[in-house]
């Protein structure tokens, strides 16, 4: 990807902006224990740019061995000459005359002279028992054999990690093991003083509490990884087009068998090995060679410290130290990346990074191709201007007709210009019937030839094809020469009309004479492109010129002089629903802005259509925003909303202007090649499922898997859906640890215990931590978060509203568990020995249920009303449900591993009511107003 960007477009650096996303998650989350398990499906960015100075190191070390081992051959070859080589009987049996060894030999060391020994291309087609234009035999022995001799397209799968290696990796933590060690020593010294059982609880309150944790994040782990899965089996879906049996079709690349004929176009990633056999302008990277696993770094252990005695203080700091580590935040991100993730597929919108769905929800402004994303790309040419005559051809079975009373010179020189100058094919395939195949505007132009009673196999038999020049988006043209029966040269171009116009200096007048072009006629025609144009539809013009004889295919196709033969209007219409989604764009805050290939005129009409081109809007020309100084862009760029003719470097200057000096957060849709390097630049990229190439696909961090805009505005929801759940994640924890920690280390300082346990607080811990990141990052979005602003690039991750009611919550919470700590005892009337257990239960209990109550108020975090829709979330449901539930169970039933006492009835009531107290106060906190940021 990054060596094609460089050779097609110059430089354009790779953005990695999912880099820059994850980054901003980190700085948040500050110190994370086990980043490595924490970040898994987030990627290591330290170990990413080792990789690259891997990769290259290695390269070069490649590229040493190549040279070398290839000079070593020449010499060897200059010595002896070359081995015959034999064909193994199992694979002469099966009808073939070279074996997969042999083959892989001949493509990967690129052995010209072994290529020569198997007879050169046509040798190894035979070999392969394959033909060129018809292809593989699809009778289903013949491609059993050739699977059994030669294999499949598939690398070995990685096997799936079983549960207990996500057990395993979440028995590394650090804390866990520093724990594990306490609750070892506290069996030994316990038993060892009080005798069995007595002496083992406090340990086995320890080991069930890591268990648990253990039990938990494996679990959540493992389903990620699942899911995880099921998304990289849909990133891999491509497909290419193939003959088999003298049948087009398209096939998987993982169904490809070796003597398979595959056809590329543009844009295409070629899918295996392979020999070229014919075609232009073909580029080859062979990058993926060269990937290399990236080793995990080892783990530091840990050896334990006898202070015996210090055990327990040592196990509750441990325990503050894990309360103390907002390591949930990671957990949330992933957990509410990867449920977004999940449902933005049954939505149809693949997220190929994950921290793509997020970024996503900070967008500030969309910058959108037109072809393909915001039409639907089924052209077809409606109208048509030849020998100055304007004809109408939207039903195809009068064309023929319409045109009868032009010369037949016109329409011969028409279709040899439409069949010849074409990136297009018209094939049959499996079912006999006719198809066309190439990029839409192909399609349209040859299915007029076709309706015009062209005949595409016997136009292009009469002439040979000599050079072609494919269509360019820069130069928005395509181009080819052709050898004549007679044995001239003739050169066809075609593409933009105003651009293919300018280098006509001769038209194709009504009696077929090509004739200079008056100032009349170059009137007329720029007329008929204005007003094709104004009706939203794509033109193009065809043009001739005869070439001197002695043309060769490394000589340039002439570039000026040419005849015109005519201008064809193509309509695309406009997707139903791009309307209405480019408004609710608007009242979200993000700006839609059309950057289009097509005429000027076009494209305002289709912006109009859309809802893009507004009153007082501006419209721009690629070639006029090209030249202008960084000021003068500096001062445009907010109006532009349309840029038409633009060429793909012009679509990425936008784009990193409007990043860059403009600070917005851009996203850029697209289906082409030429989208590539602005879907590169944008923070996100989306690209087209269906009609995209591979190459916007291999660029883009989102694909849009139905093509349709509205699933963009989808893609933005979710963004921000996750962006604010984790936001409400975030409020939730920072209460509970802020609260756990004050109380905690306050007490140890002044009365020398603290009131919550080493097991207690990993209870506590896990109710913020994994359990509240379920409950809290998977709430689904509504329709109110599109009325907001936009978060932008400049926005606080925790904002004065967050802060305002953790601070309330904190504060209430603090309150109560001094209240309790002081009066407690003359509150409940405890007496007696138990008092004290008693009183230390009723805190975790209240403490608790305050987070309880807590977790349902952080739902809203401007709102009052927090109940709406609680009970369509079942996580939540659950997540609150289970929390309640060994609640209870702990208090009442595990006394003697979490140093708890069954409470009575009453005092269980009291902690529901103080934990419930909560919530109106988190209401009135609400009230408060503050700004936003
Ligand atoms: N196959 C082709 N041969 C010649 N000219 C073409 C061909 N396809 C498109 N064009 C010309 O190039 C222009 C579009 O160029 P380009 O590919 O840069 O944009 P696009 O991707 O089609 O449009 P958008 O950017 O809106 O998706 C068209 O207006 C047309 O005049
Ligand atoms: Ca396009």
């Amino acid at each position: 990807m990054e060596s094609y960007l460089n050779e097609n477009f110059g430089g354009v650096k790779p953005k990695h902006s999912s880099d820059e996303a994850l980054g901003r998650w980190r700085k948040v989350v500050g110190v994370v224990k086990n980043p490595k398990r924490r970040f898994r499906f987030t990627a290591n960015l330290g170990k990413r740019s080792e990789a690259a100075a891997m990769k290259r190191t290695n390269q070069e070390k490649l590229r040493v061995a190549v040279l070398v081992s290839k000079a070593a051959l020449q010499f060897i070859h200059g010595l002896a000459p070359h081995s015959e080589y034999t064909v193994p009987a199992a694979v002469k049996a099966a009808g073939y005359g070279i074996c997969a060894e042999e083959l892989s030999s001949v493509v990967e060391s690129h052995d010209i002279k072994k290529l020569k020994a198997h007879g050169g291309t046509e040798g190894l087609i035979s070999k392969v028992s394959t033909s060129e234009s018809d292809g593989v035999s699809t009778s289903k022995d013949k491609l059993a054999s050739r699977q059994e001799i030669f294999g499949i397209n598939k690398f070995a799968e990685t096997e799936a990690r079983s549960f207990w290696v996500f057990v395993w990796e979440a028995l590394h933590d650090m804390t866990l093991m520093i724990l594990a060690a306490c609750a070892f020593f506290s069996l030994v010294v316990g038993i060892a003083t009080e005798g069995w059982p007595k002496g083992a609880h406090d340990g086995l309150g320890i080991v069930a509490s890591i268990l648990l944790v253990v039990f938990v994040t494996a679990t959540s782990d493992y389903r990620q990884s699942l899911q995880f899965k099921d998304l990289d089996k849909e990133k891999k879906k491509i497909t290419v087009q193939v003959t088999r049996s003298g049948y087009r079709q398209k096939l998987s690349i993982y169904e490809l068998l070796v003597g398979d004929i595959v056809h590329l176009s543009i844009g295409d990633q070629v899918p295996a090995d392979g020999l070229f056999v014919s075609g232009f302008s073909l580029l080859i990277n062979e990058s993926s060679l060269f990937r290399r696993k990236i080793m995990d770094g080892s783990y530091l252990s840990w050896s334990g410290d006898d202070a015996l005695e210090l055990l327990e203080f040592f196990a509750i700091a441990v325990t503050i130290v894990v309360v103390a580590v907002p390591e949930g935040l990671p957990l949330a991100v992933t957990l509410s990346l990867a449920f977004a993730m999940k449902k933005m597929m049954n939505d149809k919108a693949l997220v190929r990074h994950l921290a793509a769905c997020e970024t996503m929800g900070s967008a500030t402004s969309i910058c959108s191709d037109k072809t393909g994303t915001l039409t639907t790309n089924h052209m077809t040419v409606v109208k048509a201007c030849i020998c100055g005559k304007i004809k109408e051809v939207e039903k195809s079975s009068d064309t023929k007709s319409l045109f009868s009373e032009l010369p037949a010179s016109v329409m011969t020189m028409l279709s040899q210009s439409i069949f010849n100058n074409t990136g297009g094919d018209v094939v049959i395939n499996q079912d006999g019937k006719r198809e066309i195949l190439g990029t839409p505007t192909e399609a349209a132009i040859l299915e007029l030839g076709l309706s015009l009673g062209g005949d595409f196999q016997a136009v292009r038999k009469a002439t040979t094809l000599i050079k072609v020049e494919p269509f360019n988006s820069a130069k928005k043209r395509m181009g080819v020469v052709i050898q004549l029966p007679g044995g001239a040269f003739r050169a066809h171009c075609k593409g933009a009309s105003e651009i293919i116009l300018a280098s006509c200096s001769k038209y194709l007048n009504d009696q077929g004479n090509a004739v200079p072009l008056d100032t009349a006629t170059i009137a007329h025609l720029n007329a008929t492109i204005e007003s094709f144009a104004n009706e939203a539809l794509r033109t193009l013009c065809l043009a001739y010129i005869e070439v001197a004889d002695g043309f060769s295919a490394n000589d340039a196709i002439p570039e000026e002089g040419y005849t015109c033969i005519g201008i064809v209007g193509i309509k695309d219409p406009v997707r139903p629903g791009v309307k209405e989604s480019v408004a609710i764009c608007r009242s979200a805050g993000i700006t839609v802005r059309m950057v289009t290939g097509d005429n000027i005129n076009t494209a305002k009409a289709i912006a109009r259509e859309c809802g893009i081109l507004t009153e007082g809007g501006l419209a721009i020309e690629g070639p006029d925003f090209r030249t202008k100084s960084a000021e003068e862009m500096y001062k445009l760029i907010p109006k532009i909303q349309v840029m038409a003719r633009s060429s793909p470097l012009d679509k990425h200057t936008l784009v990193k202007n409007l990043r860059t000096t403009h600070e917005e957060v851009v996203a850029v849709t697209g289906d082409g090649t030429n989208d590539a390097p602005a879907l590169h630049e944008a923070d996100i990229g989306l690209a087209m499922g269906i009609a995209g190439t591979e190459v916007a696909k291999e660029s883009a961090d989102v694909i849009i898997l139905d093509d349709n805009f509205s699933t963009i505005v989808t893609v933005a929801k979710w963004g921000r859906s996750v962006y604010i759940n984790i936001q409400k994640f975030v409020q939730f924890q920072l209460t509970v640890n802020v609260v756990a920690l004050v109380v905690n280390f306050s007490s140890a300082c002044m009365t020398g215990s603290a009131p919550l346990t080493a097991v207690q607080l990993l209870w506590v811990n896990m109710i913020m931590d994994t359990l509240g990141a379920l409950a809290l990052a998977t709430e689904p979005p509504n329709d109110e978060l599109m009325k907001r602003t936009p978060v932008g690039r400049k926005g606080n991750f925790i904002s004065n509203i967050m802060w305002r009611n953790i601070m309330g919550q904190a504060i209430y919470q603090f309150f109560v568990i001094w209240y309790l700590q002081t009066e407690g005892k003359t509150l409940f009337e405890l007496k007696g020995d138990n008092s004290d257990l008693v009183l230390n239960t009723l805190i975790f209990n209240c403490f608790v249920f305050c987070q309880v109550f807590n977790e349902v108020s952080s739902r809203e975090m401007e709102r009052i009303n927090v109940f709406k829709g609680i009970l369509n979330n079942n996580v939540f449901v659950a997540v609150l449900g289970s929390t309640v539930l060994f609640q209870i169970i702990i208090v009442q039933f595990l006394g003697d591993f979490a140093n708890t006492t069954p409470l009575s009835l009453r005092e269980w009531f009291s902690c529901i009511v103080i934990g419930f107290i909560g919530m109106p106060i988190a209401a009135i906190v609400k009230l408060f107003p503050v700004g936003s940021q």
